[in-house]
């Protein structure tokens, strides 16, 4: 059982514009919004990587910015947009050499729910975009593995899914949501609106630094949102009762 995540007047330069949102279920939200739209430094700020120049985050009764990075580390893990990783490392060592977390075992449902198998004796230089961003996501959820288990991590995933193929999405979005089932707390940016509107328990909206609006996907997503946080035009098909949102082409373009 987690605590709930709070922003409270979040404001930082020109990025980010007196944001206030209280995370209190455990489960997966999604932070949707065009490029540069703030997504990415909300997460770092929210994950206590970048302090506000104003405002506060708590995580439960801890004040985020007042805990040493250390401490919060113990229960938060990051996965960045981009990746710079400057030795010649494989895959396990890129996992244990980053990690804090002291057991020297990886333990085999994340080997096998990530599918990094044949990763771990491979280069980090040699692998593909998507077999990388497999491997980061990995070393992240290794560091706070023993948080994880027993159901109070906080997983912080910047696009997440960028790079990584269909099947590999489809596996890892249906852990994430297992893993928010027994307590987790994932938070992630993705630009895939149909992966939000399926596995996302709530969705956060992002505008010019601005939120437009948080709460359960079946409520937030829909068309005249998804226009105003995209200037771009949607449709919507349902199957199964299920909702689909299809991009309107234009004729002319914009
Ligand atoms: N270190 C920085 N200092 C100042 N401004 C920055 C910095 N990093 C990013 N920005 C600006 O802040 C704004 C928000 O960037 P951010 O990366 O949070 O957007 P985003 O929603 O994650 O975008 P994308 O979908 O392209 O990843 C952008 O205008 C960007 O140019």
């Amino acid at each position: 059982m987690n605590l709930p995540i709070a922003l409270e007047n979040i404001s930082l330069d020109q990025r980010l514009n007196n944001i206030s949102v209280t995370i209190r279920q455990p489960g997966i939200t999604c932070l949707l919004g065009a490029n540069g739209a703030g997504k990415s430094t909300l997460l770092l700020v929210l994950a206590g990587l970048i302090e506000p120049e104003q405002g506060k985050v708590h995580w439960g009764q801890t004040d985020v910015y007042a805990t040493p990075l250390a401490v919060l580390s113990v229960h938060r893990c990051f996965v960045a947009q981009q990746h710079s990783i400057q030795f010649e490392l494989s895959g396990r060592e890129c996992l244990q050499f980053l990690s804090p977390c002291q057991s020297s075992d990886i333990p085999g449902e994340l080997i096998r729910k990530l599918d990094i198998a044949d990763l771990l004796d491979k280069p980090v230089s040699r692998m593909s975009g998507g077999e990388l961003q497999r491997i980061m996501i990995s070393r992240a959820l290794l560091q706070v593995w023993p948080a994880i288990k027993s159901g109070n991590a906080i997983i912080v995933l910047d696009e997440p899914l960028q790079g990584v193929d269909i099947r590999h999405q489809t596996v890892l979005m249906q852990w994430l949501s297992a893993l928010a089932k027994v307590g987790n707390q994932i938070i992630m940016s993705c630009h895939d609106i149909n992966i939000a509107n399926t596995f996302a328990d709530t969705v956060l909206l992002v505008k010019a630094g601005q939120m437009l609006a948080y709460g359960p996907t079946r409520d937030v997503l829909n068309l005249s949102n998804l226009w105003l946080t995209f200037d771009c035009q949607f449709e919507c098909l349902f199957k199964d009762e299920q909702r689909h949102f299809i991009p309107v082409r234009h004729a002319t373009g914009f």
